[in-house]
């Protein structure tokens, strides 16, 4: 079962001057920030609490990933949205069964949560990742 909205996921260019801006949006301050790099996934991310879920902030590592190939194409902006399952094998077989299946196998994605991508374009054009608590 899905149980909530995770995170809201967008891809800057800059971390550091993103959490500024996202900080005082909220209102709050940069050191509320968590900040951790996903080496696998290219990517340095900022997470940013709010009431029950989060805003994931993705700067690219390197010009090899996701992130990296985004800004490239598209600029910055909404990149993807996370939602929280407790069982991410039988949710991925549940949509296997109507004809959504994930990109790749399950990986381990920031917070060390084990995580899996859908291809946008089964999901009329905007990324979904599923992810799940360890
Ligand atoms: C921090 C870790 C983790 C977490 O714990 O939360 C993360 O969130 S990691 C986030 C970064 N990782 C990923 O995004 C992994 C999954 N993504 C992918 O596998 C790929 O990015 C992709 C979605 C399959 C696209 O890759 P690729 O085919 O190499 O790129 P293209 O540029 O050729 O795009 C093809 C096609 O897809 C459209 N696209 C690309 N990204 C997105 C997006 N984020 N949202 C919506 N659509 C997207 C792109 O526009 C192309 O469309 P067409 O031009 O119509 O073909
Ligand atoms: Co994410």
């Amino acid at each position: 079962m899905i149980k909530s909205i995770d995170h809201i996921a967008i891809a800057v260019s800059d971390l550091d001057k993103a959490v500024e801006r996202y900080t005082a949006l909220i209102g709050t301050t940069p050191d509320a920030a968590r900040i951790e790099e996903v080496p696998s996934e290219h990517v340095r991310v900022a997470f940013l609490s709010i009431g029950g879920t989060k805003i994931e902030l993705l700067e690219p590592l390197n010009s090899d990933g996701p992130i990296a190939r985004f800004l490239e194409k598209k600029g910055e902006g909404l990149h993807h949205i996370a939602l929280e399952t407790e069982d991410l094998e039988e949710e991925t077989r549940r949509t296997a069964g109507e004809g959504i299946i994930p990109i790749s196998e399950p990986s381990t994605g920031a917070n060390n949560k084990k995580v899996v991508f859908f291809n946008p374009k089964d999901t009329n054009r905007v990324l979904i990742e599923f992810v799940q608590k360890l």
